[in-house]
């Protein structure tokens, strides 16, 4: 596969996102272009809209894997370029649509020649959410196919093309998902002592959490709350009876994440109180933080260095990845991949640099011939 398959084969994925779980054409496109390779040494197990590929070795020992999300994230594109996502309110807004291409370019490099190790090549479901990687550990794939080492990567794109980056240990945040909801009394906008109002209720409760990470955390561990979504009432002048907020709680430190939650549960006790109304609190998925295995990282960027490929010494972040449920039963670790974009991760503008698809192919493969 040269660079101009790589790019025609993101785009292609580009414009079909699907949300976790619902990823058919995904599945469907990504399996065809599996059985356009080489298929001497090739196995493939479907799992849920997921799959994985074995590539079979000469004399393996081990078996090394590689995971690739493949979920689209509910954002509406802004991008206007002739690939645009085609399934209006989806976006590969997290680069998924990249992290499958270098896994399929790097596939098909290993069908052609194998390793002495078996390889598995895992395409994983639900990344952004419900979280596809938990289960999929307990599925048949896991159970045959389980990798003595795995590693993935994430587009970065505050990197330059030509850049990678990793760190050992803690690489990304513990997260939990978090859903309020606000059930009280509506009614006439003239009359609001008649009523209990829910947008009054949402609103305050938002203001409250922005004191959880700046009064009620020790100030040396790290927390992050974000509400990104506030809904509630339906007319100008009716008060709301219901009112709904979603967001997500990060933390570097997974205690800390029970004692945002034990503070969110308070506020919303004093909010039943003082707003008369019953709130309801779901936790949604929870991911496990990324935490890099010291001697895989160490090698990696032994491999990295061999390469025309620069390192970066990676600070940990908060975002949040199920790829650490798989790195906290198996050895190994993510790096970050430069992709040089304006703008960042879940941004409706975002907009890779293609080039990165040929270095992400050639250290994917690399690393799996030298690991
Ligand atoms: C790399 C990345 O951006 N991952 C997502 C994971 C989302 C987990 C879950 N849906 C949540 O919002 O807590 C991220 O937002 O960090």
């Amino acid at each position: 596969m040269n660079t101009a398959d790589l790019i025609k084969i993101r785009r292609n994925l580009h414009e079909i996102p699907e949300p976790g779980f619902q990823e058919y054409k995904t599945q469907h496109l990504l399996l065809e272009l599996v059985a356009s390779f080489p298929q001497a040494h090739l196995q493939i197990r479907k799992w849920e809209t997921g799959f994985a590929v074995k590539v079979a070795g000469s004399h393996p020992e081990r078996i090394i894997g590689f995971r690739a999300d493949i979920d689209g994230l509910p954002i509406m594109e802004e991008n206007d370029y002739p690939y645009v996502s085609g399934h209006e309110g989806y976006m590969h807004a997290c680069g998924h649509d990249f992290h499958m291409t270098i896994a399929l370019g790097a596939l098909e490099r290993l069908a052609e020649t194998p390793i002495k190790d078996d390889v598995v090549f895992i395409f994983q479901p639900a990344e952004e959410g419900p979280g596809g990687a938990l289960p999929m550990l307990d599925s048949e794939i896991f159970s045959s196919w389980r990798p003595d080492v795995i590693f993935a990567l994430h587009i970065a794109p505050e990197l330059p093309v030509g850049t990678v980056s990793s760190k050992p240990g803690l690489l990304f945040a513990n997260t939990s998902e978090l859903f309020i909801d606000f059930k009280g009394k509506g009614g006439h906008a003239a009359y609001p002592h008649l009523t209990h109002d829910m947008v009054a209720a949402a609103s305050s409760f938002v203001t409250q959490l922005q004191q959880i990470v700046s009064r009620r955390v020790d100030p040396l561990e790290s927390a992050v709350v974000t509400i990104g979504k506030i809904t509630g009432g339906f007319v100008q002048n009716v008060i709301a009876e219901n009112a709904r907020l979603e967001g997500t709680i990060r933390t570097l430190n997974p205690q800390i994440i029970d004692q945002v939650k034990k503070h969110i549960e308070q506020i919303a006790k004093g909010h039943e109180i003082s707003f008369d109304c019953s709130i309801a609190i779901d936790y949604g998925s929870n991911y496990y933080q990324v935490f890099n295995d010291e001697h895989y990282v160490q090698k990696f960027k032994q491999i990295v260095e061999t390469e025309n490929v620069n390192w970066k010494d990676a600070s940990s972040a908060m975002t949040g990845e199920d790829f650490g449920y798989m790195l906290k039963e198996i050895p190994g670790f993510m790096f970050w991949l430069g992709v040089d974009s304006v703008y960042g991760l879940h941004h409706s503008k975002l907009d890779p640099d293609e080039d990165a698809l040929e270095v992400g192919v050639n250290i994917v493969e690399k690393t799996i011939r030298s690991l």
